[in-house]
């Protein structure tokens, strides 16, 4: 049955309710944080492409087996991905954090690594931080305010960026209150999984040039980059479609060297 994002979410905060979940995170980082390295490496003049290690997905079961997972980051890397975003997740997206750790240490990735999860506790950014990864994705619907404000305070703290995803006008809205210095928009409903481009279209207007913006999900080729380009977008988010391709480096640089257009604000 697929899970969709209330089900994660309860799942998440139960597991992290006790003790048990702080003691992973007591884990020493071997690489030193690079503050600023994941927003500086998508804030070009081009629309920055973050490839994503996703082994499995509840809407679309396996994508990627677990032994091609540092093969394939390593193939983004070289064709010119911008940033790496590894699943941390086990339960619902078959990665974990020793997955992201062995991406962000591996020497042919060249770029930085964002932890994706479902953060419903400080202690999850502190265990993306000891994985050596350089951003955490946040899910404004996943959490209240004043949680919000925590976790992109506690990623800055520690050297990271966060990435807050949005998906209405109103997560917007509060992903600004909270500090959010990268702001993603999600196509994808994670209520019923349905896909539209539109959505970043009509969430971009609202938001401050000196904030960068990631278009996120169902991006599937150069098409849909330059139309997000038109959009201003500085980053695209991309999963399924390098994945399900033949040759997911490839596909990347398919995707790379599309400027970003000049929209008014
Ligand atoms: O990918 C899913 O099916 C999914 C289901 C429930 C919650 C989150 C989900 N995806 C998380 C993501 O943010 C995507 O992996 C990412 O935006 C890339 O999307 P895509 O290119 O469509 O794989």
């Amino acid at each position: 049955m697929a899970m969709h994002l209330d089900d994660i979410v309860a799942a998440k905060k139960a597991a992290w309710s006790g003790p048990a979940a702080a003691d992973a995170a007591a884990r020493g980082r071997l690489l030193p944080a690079r503050p600023g390295r994941f927003a500086a490496a998508i804030g070009g003049p081009e629309v920055s492409v973050i490839a994503e290690i996703k082994p499995k997905s509840p809407s679309k079961g396996p994508l990627l087996d677990l032994a091609r997972a540092v093969p394939t980051a390593r193939g983004y890397s070289a064709a010119g991905a911008s940033a790496v975003s590894v699943l941390g997740d086990t339960p619902y997206f078959g990665g974990s954090p020793e997955l992201v750790r062995s991406v962000a240490e591996d020497p042919w990735v060249d770029v930085p690594v964002l932890f994706k999860d479902f953060f419903v506790d400080t202690r999850q950014v502190t265990l993306a931080h000891d994985s050596g990864a350089d951003a955490v994705l946040v899910i404004v619907r996943a959490v209240d305010d004043a949680l919000l404000k925590d976790l992109v305070q506690s990623a800055h703290g520690l050297g990271l960026d966060a990435l807050v995803e949005t998906f209405t006008q109103d997560e917007v809205d509060r992903a600004l209150d909270a500090g959010a210095r990268v702001v993603g928009i999600n196509n994808r409903d994670l209520q019923t999984f349905s896909v539209d481009l539109e959505n970043s279209a009509r969430l971009r207007r609202g938001i401050p040039r000196d904030v960068l913006t990631v278009s996120e999900s169902g991006l599937s080729g150069r098409a849909d980059i330059e139309r997000i380009a038109a959009h201003g977008f500085d980053a695209a988010l991309i999963g399924e479609s390098l994945l399900n391709s033949p040759d997911p480096a490839a596909q990347v640089r398919s995707c790379t060297g599309v400027p970003i257009l000049e929209v008014a604000s």
